[in-house]
Formats: C-alpha cells, sequence, structure tokens
C-alpha cells in the first residue's frame, strides 16, 4: 500500500517521520468527520423550516456526493475514483464526504489539463466529471459551502485549457524585414510607362514594347531601377565602392517578378568584354528553368550575351558543351548566364572541367522559399565555395581580386572587388529570419506587397505550422469587376451594365464518390478553354484523367512525373495552345508556370498547406487578368482548410453548392466511365507485373 501512497493532504503534520503516518491519517479522518457533522447539524434545521417540497428539491443538489458515499455502480470509473480517496484520506471512505477532497480524487484520475479553480469550466463533453473537477458543489443560495476550503481561487487546477488561448506571441524581426519597401500590388492600375524608367537601355526597351509591354509592372517599378542602380558601377563594384545590398522580393503570382530580375541583369552585362560566367539563376524545376531561360534569350537576342541552360533535359555532356570549349591554352567559357536547377548545377560544379563561378555578380534564387526549403541539398554552399576561392587557388596575377564577403576596411578596399548580389524572388517569400540567415544575405533590402503588419511573419505555414502569414493575392483573382461564375451562367456571357463585384475563391462542399461528378460538372458547366485541375499525387492525377477521358467530351492530359521532360514540354505546349481543355496536374505545375489564358484553377484535392494554395491558384489571373478558383471539399477537410485560408489573408471564399439533380444527369455516363476506368487500371496493372 505504502508504495501506492499519495500525500495529497499537507499539513503541519506531513512533515513528520513514516511512523506517524498512521496517526496523522487518523487525526484527518476525525477531523473530517467533525466538520462533516458539524454541516449535518446546520443543515437540519434549515431544512425543517422548508416546505416539504423546496425541501426536497434542494436536497437534489448534493445528490452526487451521497451516492458516492454509497458506492457507485459497480465496476463505475467513479467507484474505482473513490477507492483511490479512500485508501488516500482513511478508511471508510470518508474522505469522499468533502468535496474539495473529491476535487482531488478527479485530479488523481484525470489527464493533467489545467484551469482556473471555481472558474466552474470544464471539458467539453465531460459534464459530470468536469463539474466536479471544477470546485465544490454550491449550497442552497449558490454559494461555495462555508466550511469548504478547497484550493484558493488562484491555484491551477485540472482541466478546461481549451478555453483560455495563449496569447499571439508577436516575433521581433530586424529592421529590413519589419520595414519593407512597399510594392504596389495592382498590376492593372500601379502601372508606369517604359519611358518613365529612362535607366533602362534604350535597346532594352526596345524590345519590351516589342513583346507588347509598353509599361512596367509594380514589382518591376521598383526593383528595376534600385537593381541598376547597384550595379550602376559596371558589374564591379556597388555604390560608393562598396558591395551592393542583397535584394528580396515578395510579389503576388503573375506579377511580373521575372522582368524584374531579366532586364536589370542583362542591362549590367550588356558591356561586358570578356564572356563569364556572371549571372547564374536557380530555379526548382526543370520547367521553370526552362521558362526563365526562355525570357533571358529573348532580351539577350542580338547581343554579344550567351545563356545556357542546365538542367539535365539533355545529357552532362551537351551541357558542358554549352558552359566550357577546351582550348590550346585552358578553358573558354561559353555562357554569361546560366539558368539552372540545383542538382546539375551541383553536377557541374564537380564535374565539368573549366567551369568557373569566379566571375558571378548576380545569384538569382527565383520561387525563393522553396529554394530554401532544398537547402538540406546545400547547393548554396557550393555555389558560394564555387564563386570565393581558397586563398591557395587564387590567381596573383588576376586585375580583380575575389574575396569572401568580410568588414570593410582600408587594406580590403585597396583592390576592386567584384560583389556576389544576391537576388530573391517569391510570391511567399519568408519572412522567418532564421531560414532567410541560411542565405547568409548582406545589409538585406526586402521589396513587399504588404504582407500584413499584423500577421505572423513567418509565412512558412507549411512548412513550420504557424499559419500567421499573410500573402498577396493577384487582384484578377480577388475581386473581379465583372461577375463570377454563378450556376447556370455562362462566362462569357454579357454580364450586366454595372456588375457586382463577386469573389472569385470558391468552396465546393462534396463527397469522396461525387468528387469527379463535380469537376465534370464545373467543366461542361463553364465552357472554359483551358482549366487547370490540381490533385495531390500523381496516382490521383492518372485515375482522374482516365475517368475524364472514359466520360468524354473533354479534351484531357494529365501533367506528373509519370512523363519524361520531353513529354511535358508538350504537354505544356498543347495546353497554352489550347489543344487540350483540362489539364490534370500534381504540384509540378503549381509553381511559377506562366500559361496564357487559364481561366479556372480546380483543386481536386485540396492543398495541405496555404502557400500551396497561393501558388495553384496563382497560375490563373495572371498579369492584371481574371481568373476563378474552386476547390474541392470533403466536409471533414472544411473546417481546417478555410480557417487556413482565413488566416493566411484569403480575401473571401464563397460556398459552391452543387445541388444533387444538377449531377443526376451525368450518372449514366459516369458510372459507365467508372467501369472503363476499373477495366483500364486491371490492364495497366497486368502490364506492370508483365
Ligand atoms: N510589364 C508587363 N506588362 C505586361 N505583361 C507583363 C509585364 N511584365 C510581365 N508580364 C507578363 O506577365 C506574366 C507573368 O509574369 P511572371 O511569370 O514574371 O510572373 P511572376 O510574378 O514570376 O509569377 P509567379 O510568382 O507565379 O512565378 C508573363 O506572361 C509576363 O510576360
Amino acid at each position: 500500500m505504502a508504495l501506492f501512497h499519495v500525500a495529497r493532504y499537507a499539513g503541519p503534520e506531513a512533515a513528520g517521520a513514516e511512523a506517524g503516518a498512521d496517526g496523522r491519517a487518523r487525526a484527518l479522518l476525525e477531523r473530517l468527520q467533525c466538520r462533516a457533522r458539524e454541516r449535518q447539524r446546520q443543515q437540519e434545521p434549515a431544512e425543517a423550516a422548508q416546505p416539504a417540497g423546496a425541501a426536497g428539491k434542494r436536497r437534489r443538489r448534493p445528490r452526487r456526493p451521497r451516492r458516492r458515499e454509497g458506492g457507485g455502480a459497480p465496476g463505475s470509473k467513479r467507484r474505482r475514483a473513490d477507492g483511490a480517496a479512500a485508501s488516500a484520506g482513511g478508511p471508510g471512505g470518508a474522505g469522499a464526504a468533502r468535496p474539495w477532497s473529491r476535487v482531488r480524487v478527479g485530479l488523481t484520475r484525470r489527464p493533467p489539463r489545467f484551469c482556473r479553480a471555481g472558474s466552474g469550466e470544464e471539458a467539453p463533453g465531460d459534464s459530470g466529471e468536469g463539474a466536479e473537477a471544477a470546485g465544490p458543489p454550491e449550497d442552497q443560495d449558490g454559494r461555495p459551502p462555508a466550511e469548504a476550503s478547497g484550493p484558493p481561487a488562484h491555484a491551477l487546477l485540472l482541466g478546461g485549457f481549451e478555453r483560455s488561448r495563449a496569447p499571439k506571441v508577436q516575433p521581433f524581426l530586424p529592421a529590413w524585414l519589419a520595414e519593407p519597401s512597399c510594392v504596389g500590388k495592382n498590376v492593372t492600375k500601379d502601372l508606369v510607362p517604359i519611358e518613365d524608367i529612362p535607366e533602362v537601355h534604350p535597346d532594352l526597351q526596345k524590345k519590351l514594347r516589342a513583346h507588347g509591354i509598353s509599361s512596367y509592372f509594380p514589382v518591376q517599378v521598383a526593383v528595376i531601377p534600385a537593381l541598376l542602380e547597384s550595379a550602376a558601377n559596371g558589374f564591379l563594384v556597388g555604390r560608393a565602392g562598396y558591395r551592393p545590398s542583397d535584394l528580396c522580393v515578395s510579389a503576388p503570382t503573375g506579377s511580373g517578378k521575372t522582368l524584374a530580375f531579366v532586364i536589370p541583369v542583362v542591362q549590367a552585362l550588356l558591356h561586358r568584354a570578356v564572356c563569364q560566367v556572371r549571372a547564374l539563376v536557380v530555379l526548382p524545376t526543370k520547367e521553370l528553368a526552362q521558362q526563365v531561360s526562355k525570357v533571358f534569350n529573348i532580351y539577350t537576342d542580338a547581343t554579344s550575351l550567351r545563356v545556357a541552360l542546365v538542367t539535365g533535359q539533355k545529357s552532362l555532356a551537351k551541357e558542358q558543351e554549352s558552359l566550357v570549349q577546351k582550348t590550346v591554352d585552358g578553358f573558354r567559357c561559353m555562357a554569361d548566364i546560366v539558368v539552372a536547377t540545383p542538382g546539375r548545377l551541383v553536377d557541374h560544379i564537380d564535374q565539368t572541367p573549366g567551369f568557373s563561378l569566379q566571375h558571378l555578380r548576380f545569384l538569382v534564387i527565383d520561387e525563393a522559399d522553396r529554394m530554401i526549403d532544398s537547402m538540406h541539398q546545400s547547393w548554396l554552399p557550393r555555389v558560394v565555395a564555387a564563386a570565393f576561392p581558397s586563398e591557395g587557388a587564387k590567381d596573383p596575377f588576376a586585375l580583380v581580386q575575389r574575396r569572401q564577403p568580410q568588414t570593410v576596411t582600408a587594406a580590403s578596399t585597396c583592390w576592386p572587388q567584384m560583389p556576389l548580389q544576391k537576388l530573391l524572388f517569391s510570391a511567399t517569400l519568408t519572412q522567418n529570419p532564421e531560414k532567410l540567415q541560411r542565405l547568409g544575405l548582406h545589409q538585406p533590402r526586402l521589396f513587399s506587397t504588404g504582407l500584413a503588419q499584423g500577421g505572423s511573419r513567418d509565412a512558412d505555414t507549411e512548412v513550420d505550422g504557424d499559419s500567421g502569414g499573410k500573402y498577396t493575392f493577384p487582384a484578377g483573382l480577388t475581386v473581379s469587376g465583372a461577375h463570377g461564375y454563378r450556376e447556370g451562367a455562362r462566362p462569357g456571357a454579357q454580364g450586366p451594365a454595372n456588375p457586382v463585384p463577386s469573389p472569385q475563391h470558391h468552396y465546393v462542399p462534396c463527397s469522396l464518390r461525387s468528387k469527379p461528378m463535380a469537376v465534370l460538372h464545373l467543366l461542361l458547366e463553364t465552357s472554359f478553354s483551358r482549366v487547370l485541375c490540381f490533385t495531390n499525387s500523381r496516382e490521383n492525377s492518372h485515375r482522374l484523367f482516365l475517368l475524364v477521358q472514359a466520360f468524354g467530351g473533354v479534351t484531357v492530359a494529365e501533367f506528373s512525373s509519370r512523363y519524361g521532360p520531353g513529354q511535358r514540354k508538350t504537354i505544356l505546349k498543347q495546353f497554352e495552345q489550347g489543344k487540350i481543355q483540362l489539364l490534370i496536374s500534381t504540384d509540378a505545375t503549381a509553381r511559377g508556370i506562366d500559361v496564357q489564358g487559364v481561366q479556372l484553377v480546380v483543386n481536386y484535392d485540396a492543398p495541405q498547406y496555404l502557400r500551396t494554395y497561393v501558388h495553384r491558384v496563382g497560375r490563373t489571373a495572371r498579369a492584371g487578368k481574371t481568373g476563378q478558383a474552386f476547390t474541392l471539399l470533403l466536409k471533414v477537410q472544411e473546417r481546417r482548410f478555410l480557417r487556413m485560408l482565413a488566416e493566411g489573408g484569403v480575401p473571401e471564399l464563397e460556398r459552391h453548392d452543387i445541388p444533387g439533380e444538377l449531377l443526376q444527369p451525368l450518372v449514366p455516363q459516369y458510372e459507365e466511365a467508372l467501369s472503363q476506368l476499373e477495366r483500364a487500371i486491371k490492364e495497366e496493372r497486368k502490364q506492370k507485373a508483365a
């Protein structure tokens, strides 16, 4: 018994030796019995004075304690607890007669949860015991009994912590993160004509116009002059001879971030004498790298600058040819601008003889938040190590010495230094200083379209589980000037003269069974020519693709890692050309992919993270266009998903019910498609096994 003895009643005698334990228990028992008798005496005259009915009513309140004295139902939890109290308080279960001792009984049995004593709070769905744990029963006037010397009101007891929410702690941010340079977010309003930024080279201005660009978007207005200024003294030194600041840019999807770095980088390198790798752009996927290199090719066309794409789409040898050429006296660099995925870049650093980053002036990290997540591949330290060679490996006769960044001293400014400037771009740039610190930024400057001051600064909801980040969405996806999609209303149909702005983010409550039909219904109803539908896995993409294909009436394709880079390129091209109406994709196309004219994004599987949602829906409403986003939600997902989006600053999510009768006409065809899907999957399995 001694092993299980818990000294719950601390008193002066508690300090005594073990030998006195029996005596203490007896003394305590007597004291308790004495108090119980006294209380009974007090109650008796009061009850006698009451009318029979009233007395009966009032007696009902302390019924529980009495039942406990007599013992509850055999085998019940309550009885076991009383047993514990009896063993602690003494024989006969006298301790159970004391209301506050019951509180302690509760303590022994309940999981450790905290609540304020006397608050009367109880854990939801736990009414009986919760009421007990909350404090002693009240007397006839609704007050606790006078002699019940339970724990003091300020003491913390168990239970009910759900009610008291811990106050949200606002992280303390460095000044550059807390006070960003604000960038306008509306690409249809805050435009600046090309001629209003005369710093941009006339040839580049001409090219911009030739490609249908007559004004700069807000992010370009802010970033292009800042970058050009930092490279004003050529690419050897920054302003006043100092190393230029690194730039971080956070602007919505489709707001023109690519041109914001392409134009100044091309301009800074326009008059270089010798071809060396001076700009390196790192992106997370092959498709994105391809897209960005295409933009560089447009703006370096008819210049001596050369762009190389290294993503692993071609063989290593072929890529090596585009980077370096062997000559009689060494190697000749073949690229000024290298656009790469991190893995392949490291391959070339390791395996391509003569590939040097020692003249690297700009390191652009696009989709920077995603790239920070891939830092475990340690591609960045490899790039920095390649850009700043160790002392022994330096060329003593080189005109421009390259040194690791260090404190500026008179000696350190004796030689012209070639700085390495890092430029980070993303629609969901993290504001977590610890993560950004891993990039080793130098006096960074942040350009942002307004991460909410009040919100949590870590926009890395998906990674950190901190869902307080706020994002800015493209204006065309926030509220459209035209009518949004309404049941039965075909897009493209003329709306009223003064259209009522409508939210463009929708959710469709549906069941697991009705999800494919909901997608088909949205497609058939809207008849949009380019719809992008996201799933959470390539298996889901494949099955949905087979099902829609079997259903018929829609030109459909799938995009996932099931296909090789070449096939994926073709699929994207066909989608862009309008040959494919519905592209079912994994998150492989969620980031950065710029397909003109996507009118609708459907999240067939709800994205797990806010950041994923931002990028997925950002495939529509690009460059000032409007677009719509529908997310299919199962009942169990609804609450969490909507809360996540609300906390993330998603403007308004309109519930869009699809009544059963609208789906009914699709059922026969759908059932037929289902059986075709089953057959197709069986066939595929057979082929795989063979
Ligand atoms: N000043 C401009 N005027 C008109 N169109 C522009 C302008 N700048 C960029 N665009 C177009 O806007 C589209 C989106 O640009 P871009 O891909 O650079 O967006 P982004 O901000 O990088 O988006 P994401 O975050 O999704 O990668 C492109 O088709 C681009 O050609």
